[in-house]
């Protein structure tokens, strides 16, 4: 049995200020800190210990995990950092509150944007300065690789070659990794690994620097999974998430 551990960044200063984020490169708030750093202490506690980390190119994720290895005296620990483990792109809607977006186009339409697998927020136009195309951290990706949007499905289709690239063939050399990410990629991971449907996985939201262990059978099929903080104040903080593309 294969045991690894999905971690969503600690709170961030656009989830302070309720902005949609995508691949905007915001930090942690001091609160995103602490939880990070608790997170660290939570997994201490529990008895886990990593071989190799990885996380995405945005600064919210890595600072998560460079906290969560300090508390866990483990910043010797090799990181892979992988654009693919990015924030879905949220396109055009990058930087609006979202319940002032959910007042003006309705709560409906905003949970579509924010949950639908299939139907992607309006894109952002090619020369718009929030585009990523002149970012030193995607020079190496070809100019289609580089969205101006995303649906969940678009986020499956990046994170589904990292798993097989990455994440798989190091679980199945043995080696104990921890993937510090975000809501919606891990939402990618989790929907792929767990086989959940286009329907379900409207209704499954993730909290923010809580530990999320997946033990893993020898085809890494999933046993279970499980978060290991407190049920009730993880219960509350998904609902918390869930709550955010609501108008006031
Ligand atoms: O804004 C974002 O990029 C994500 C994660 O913070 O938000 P949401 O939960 O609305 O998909």
């Amino acid at each position: 049995m294969y045991k690894i551990v999905f971690m969503r960044h600690g709170e961030s200063t656009w989830n302070l200020e309720n902005r949609f984020t995508g691949w905007t490169d915001v930090d942690l708030t001091e609160k995103g800190r602490a939880e990070a750093r608790m997170a660290g202490q939570v997994l201490k506690d529990a008895g886990f210990t990593f071989d190799l980390a990885y996380t995405s190119v945005l600064k919210r994720a890595v600072r998560t995990l460079w906290l969560t290895m300090d508390e866990m005296d483990l910043m010797w620990l090799p990181v892979k950092n992988d654009w693919r483990l990015n924030e879905r792109h949220y396109g055009a809607l990058q930087g609006l509150d979202k319940g002032e977006t959910a007042a003006k186009y309705g709560d409906q339409q905003v949970l579509v944007w924010r949950r639908s697998y299939d139907t992607p927020p309006p894109a952002l136009e090619a020369g718009d300065p929030r585009a990523s195309f002149d970012d030193p951290r995607y020079a190496g990706l070809p100019k289609d690789a580089i969205p101006l949007t995303e649906c969940l499905k678009d986020t499956v289709a990046r994170v589904l070659p990292c798993w097989n690239e990455e994440l798989a063939p190091a679980i199945r050399a043995g080696k104990k990794i921890l993937i510090s990410a975000h809501g919606n990629s891990l939402r990618a991971l989790i929907k792929m690994l767990d086989g959940i449907s286009d329907h379900d996985i409207v209704g499954l939201n993730i909290p923010n620097g809580q530990p999320l262990v997946y033990e893993l059978d020898k085809d890494l099929k999933p046993i279970r999974h499980y978060y290991l903080g407190d049920p009730a104040a993880i219960a509350a903080a998904q609902a918390a998430v869930a709550n955010q593309g609501k108008a006031k």
